[in-house]
């Protein structure tokens, strides 16, 4: 099958089909010398599938692996190429669920291509509205109070924070609740899904299984909000390794006695338990301040003042100024045409049904995509260039 030089004809879209062939719910797009097929249907339902003609091959379509989460099925999608990605725009579907990028040679689809010789490699992700910020993980020994500052966090900027929900093989303390504080699960059921790709990162910590599922950080998007993940420093040095951007930040304690009062104090633990964390506890400290996983260290003695720093470090002071409002969902007119001008994608409405409908213009900014699979990809901006009063809501608060 052999690399296609698709480089340079990604950059100058060859050729693209934007709009979805009537009867068959298809897009091509081509790429170099590769065709890309999108959609399809199947004894009158309709499916997303990718397909690949590589015309390296002599013509022939070849085995596609298509990661991430796909989008479910919609009956009609445009497909619009972008430098490194296929944008799909679902037709007749959820405003949250309209738009999705098929990444053909990002950095995860290129490292991923390297594991899958013999095959061709895409990765689906689904397109978040907004400027959310990336996500950011938080490491440190068990008890110098990743909760405690999280949990502050979170009551202050409810609708700015989303918690990643972790699973683990550990029980639940009293006071935890399955679905909110973790995902408690068996131990089998755990690794077969690790076997199956569904997690972004796992570890054995203190002789527990810890993992954070890929969809537990997509939720977290999805509604909107900056995710936070409380994970130990081996989690951490995975997700630094991973293709999900974010932002490290560990925090040590001010001595190892006041660790050991903070996490005897907490009763959560039973002496054996408190002498294995604290004994993992030397070397997670010794990573963190030396291993260059993590991008800011905060010294958690006084809790005010740490989470004073925490706030800062996070830009909390700008937000709590200049509190942004950006629309997070997109009505698509049902029968829309697109074009694309240098980053911008522009949605016009072909609907007769409506004379002032026909006006409708959606204008699709993606010069600052961010993130991508796996996971969503943030960034997306949108503006209504010509717009109507039922169509849009022009105080950037509502859906478009
Ligand atoms: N700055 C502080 N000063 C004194 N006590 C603190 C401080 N920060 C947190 N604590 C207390 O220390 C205990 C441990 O905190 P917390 O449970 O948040 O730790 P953790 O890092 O999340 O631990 P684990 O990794 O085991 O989940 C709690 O009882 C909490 O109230
Ligand atoms: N690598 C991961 N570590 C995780 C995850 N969720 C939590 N943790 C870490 O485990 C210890 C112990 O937590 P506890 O709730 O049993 O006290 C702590 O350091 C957490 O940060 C995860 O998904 N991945």
């Amino acid at each position: 099958m052999g690399e296609a030089p698709i480089g340079q004809d990604l950059q100058n879209g060859n050729d693209n089909d934007f709009e979805s062939k009537s009867g068959t719910f298809e897009t091509s797009t081509i790429i170099g010398e590769k065709k890309y097929v999108i959609g399809g249907t199947a004894g009158g339902t309709f499916y997303v599938k990718v397909q690949i003609l590589d015309n390296n091959c002599l013509g022939e379509w070849v085995n596609v692996v298509e990661l991430g989460t796909k989008p479910i099925s919609c009956n009609g999608h445009s497909a619009v190429l972008l430098k490194d990605r296929i944008l799909i725009l679902k037709k007749n579907s959820n405003p949250d669920d309209c738009i999705w990028f098929l990444e053909v040679d990002t950095t995860y689809v290129r490292q991923q291509q390297k594991k899958n010789l013999g095959t061709e490699v895409v990765a689906w992700s689904k397109g978040v509205i907004g400027n959310v910020e990336k996500p950011v993980v938080i490491s440190g020994p068990s008890g110098v109070g990743k909760g405690t500052l999280i949990s502050l966090l979170m009551k202050e900027f409810p609708s700015m924070f989303g918690f990643s929900v972790s699973h683990t093989t550990r029980a639940p303390r009293g006071m935890e609740k399955d679905g909110v504080h973790y995902h408690f699960t068996e131990k089998n059921v755990m690794e077969k899904e690790i076997k199956d790709g569904k997690f972004l990162e796992f570890a054995s910590v203190h002789g527990n299984l810890y993992g954070t599922s890929v969809e537990a950080v997509e939720l977290v998007s999805d509604a909107g909000k900056r995710c936070i993940l409380d994970i130990d420093v081996q989690g951490a040095r995975s997700v630094r390794a991973s293709p999900l951007e974010a932002m490290f930040i560990f925090i040590c304690p001010p001595s190892m006695d006041e660790l050991e009062k903070r996490l005897r104090d907490r009763g959560t633990e039973t002496e054996e338990q408190v002498l294995k964390r604290l004994r993992n506890a030397q070397a997670e400290i010794e990573q963190g301040r030396s291993s260059g996983i993590f991008d800011h260290i905060l010294f958690n003695d006084n809790l005010e003042d740490c989470y004073e720093n925490l706030k800062k470090l996070l830009g909390l002071d700008e937000y709590a100024t200049t509190p942004k409002s950006v629309p997070k969902e997109i009505n698509l007119p049902r029968d829309h045409s697109v074009s694309k001008i240098d980053d911008k994608i522009i949605i016009n409405s072909t609907s007769s049904k409506l004379e002032k409908e026909s006006k409708n213009l959606i204008m699709l900014d993606v010069s600052c995509l961010k993130g991508g699979a796996p996971g969503r990809t943030r960034g997306l901006n949108i503006e209504a260039i010509d717009s109507f009063s039922e169509g849009f809501n022009g105080n950037g608060n509502g859906p478009i």
